[in-house]
């Protein structure tokens, strides 16, 4: 049986990588300001649009410290944060839903999501990725790995150098394997089930522009970095 170990490079990648996703957290943490309060659809709605577009800022920054990221074509490094501004949003909520919380706290969230104005049909596939995403009981540094491979998926559309962000998501997914290796010895299945949920993550992220073309309010206003991101308006 091989022994995996993480090389040193390997080990300061992944300190430079968590620092920064730690630090480029989202401000005010949505998840309490639901629990303290019920609110309207048209308030859960612009709570949504202050969040994403924050989140997206947030994005940007944290993308500068993923090693060679700067390095990639201008235009490229663009294309891959419109391409997974989205599911970076849906994977920060799932592991803002799959925190540790009091008892019932989770439960009063989920109905405060429930209740926030997103229409019936999507509530299963969200909360079923959600619930996925939960199950793994990810440690931070797989949730920092996770969203860093996200963002340097070669298949976005408009990247023109696929080689060059291949040979950069090659790298995290290397460190990540190893990881999982290590933290999950009696799941070898593990790192597989995590790059599984991906897939659901994409899947989820079709439904974005249509989840709030039919959030239950009169007008559906987005800032105009949101326009940019989601194919909305
Ligand atoms: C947590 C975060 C961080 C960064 C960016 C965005 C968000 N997300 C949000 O603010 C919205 C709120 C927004 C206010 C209404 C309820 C859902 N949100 C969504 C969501 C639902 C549907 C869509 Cl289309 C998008 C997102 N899933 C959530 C799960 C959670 F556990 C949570 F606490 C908030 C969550």
């Amino acid at each position: 049986k091989e022994k995996v170990e993480i090389t040193k490079e390997q080990q300061a990648l992944v300190k430079v990588v968590v620092e920064a996703y730690n630090r480029h957290q989202i401000p005010q943490d949505v998840a309490k300001k639901l629990l303290q309060d019920q609110y309207s659809a048209e308030e859960n709605f612009l709570l949504l649009t202050e969040m994403a577009t924050s989140q997206v800022q947030v994005l940007v920054e944290f993308t500068k410290n993923i090693p060679g990221f700067l390095s990639l074509d201008r235009e490229d490094q663009i294309a891959l944060l419109k391409g997974s501004a989205v599911e970076a949003m849906f994977l920060r909520s799932a592991q803002v839903f799959s925190k540790k919380m009091p008892n019932g706290h989770t439960e009063v969230l989920e109905e405060r999501i429930r209740k926030s104005g997103i229409s019936e049909e999507f509530m299963t596939p969200m909360f079923n990725f959600y619930k996925s995403i939960g199950e793994l009981h990810m440690v931070e540094e797989e949730q920092a790995l996770l969203t860093t491979i996200t963002i340097l998926t070669p298949d976005r559309p408009y990247v023109k150098d696929q080689q060059a962000v291949e040979r950069l998501q090659e790298t995290i997914l290397d460190v990540l394997r190893k990881m999982c290796v290590l933290q999950h010895p009696q799941d070898p299945q593990y790192f597989a089930r995590l790059l599984g949920r991906l897939t659901e993550l994409r899947t989820l992220s079709h439904y974005h522009a249509e989840m709030l073309t039919s959030w239950r309010v009169n007008d559906h206003k987005f800032t105009p970095l949101l326009c940019e991101i989601w194919d909305v308006q």
